[in-house]
């Protein structure tokens, strides 16, 4: 499954969406990207989504404070943010330095503005089945299984791992589709929950944890997974060579997931435009 192509895709219908707006209505979507200290990866990741703002025709902003900003101060870069109307979409790039708490500073993220999905109130509403803004980074998984014509519905669906930006919204958007879900995670028997799924997402963090030989044949394999070798290779949370050779689908690494979940950020903050950038002129 080609994430890069796909996710090109995505972002040529938001570059198309975003110059209707424009032309029709004069607005132009503002994404914000706050980068606290010097983290090697995040400022890769950074840099992708501001590229990518860039390509589909929005305004974009990096902050980045140094690593000793206070979580007050932080929280003030934010208020202001907030209260900016050029700005519909603020990300805070995670991780976050030890002497801040990520929890506080998401929930200090107007929810409009939450273009990542993980503000309590857009996590609420996706328990709920409300519509809301959606973590990217399952949004994408729900656009590549539409690509290839899966529809969840009466799948066994099996999410290993249980995080909030990851594991718990994914299995939430397949349960919202009809799969039967399960969640994995450290206590599980997971061999045995892997030969089961239909629909398989792994976002645990652990290099080729899943091994090609627990894969059902046919199934449709999607791995969320970024793990850096020691000799600098990037590879999944899966085998993929020996998963290739059961599964129907399966995504790469990279190539797969990663480029999926820039180009759903710029539909989230495209949406956020539309929803509260258009603010009606009352006469
Ligand atoms: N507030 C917040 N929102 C995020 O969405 C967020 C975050 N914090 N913190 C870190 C993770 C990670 N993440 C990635 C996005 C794209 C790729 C990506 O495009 N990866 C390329 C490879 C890049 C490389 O070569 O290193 C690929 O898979 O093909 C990877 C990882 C977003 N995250």
């Amino acid at each position: 499954m080609d994430g890069k192509a796909v996710a090109a895709r995505v972002r040529a219908e938001v570059k198309a969406e975003v110059d209707r707006l424009k032309l029709e209505h004069g607005l132009t979507p503002g994404l914000a990207v706050v980068r606290v200290g010097e983290d090697p990866a995040s400022k890769v990741y950074v840099n992708g989504k501001k590229k990518a703002a860039e390509e589909v025709g929005f305004r974009s902003w990096e902050l980045h404070p140094d690593e000793g900003i206070t979580q007050a101060a932080l929280l003030e870069l934010i208020h202001q943010l907030n209260a900016d109307p050029a700005v519909h979409g603020i990300l805070v790039q995670l991780p976050l330095p030890r002497h801040i708490d990520p929890d506080v500073i998401i929930s200090a993220v107007k929810p409009e503005k939450d273009v990542d999905g993980f503000h309590p109130l857009n996590a609420g509403n996706l328990l709920l089945g409300r519509s809301t803004t959606r973590a990217c980074t399952p949004y994408g998984v729900m656009r590549l299984l539409e690509e290839i014509g899966c529809d969840p519905a009466g799948k066994r669906a099996v999410v290993v791992g249980r995080s909030n930006i990851v594991g718990k919204p994914m299995a939430l958007m397949l349960l919202q589709k009809n799969a039967t879900v399960t969640i994995c995670h450290s206590k599980s028997d997971l061999r045995r929950e892997v030969e089961g799924a239909d629909i398989l997402v792994v976002a645990v963090g652990v290099a080729e944890l899943v091994k090609g030989a627990w894969i059902k044949p046919g199934a449709v394999v999607i791995d969320v997974g970024m793990n850096r070798k020691p000799d600098g290779k990037l590879v999944g949370d899966v085998e993929f060579a020996a998963s290739a050779e059961r599964a129907s689908f399966i995504t790469p690494v990279p190539g797969g997931v990663g480029p999926m979940t820039i180009a759903m950020l710029m539909r989230n903050t495209l949406d956020a435009a539309v929803r509260y950038g258009l603010v009606p002129v009352v006469k």
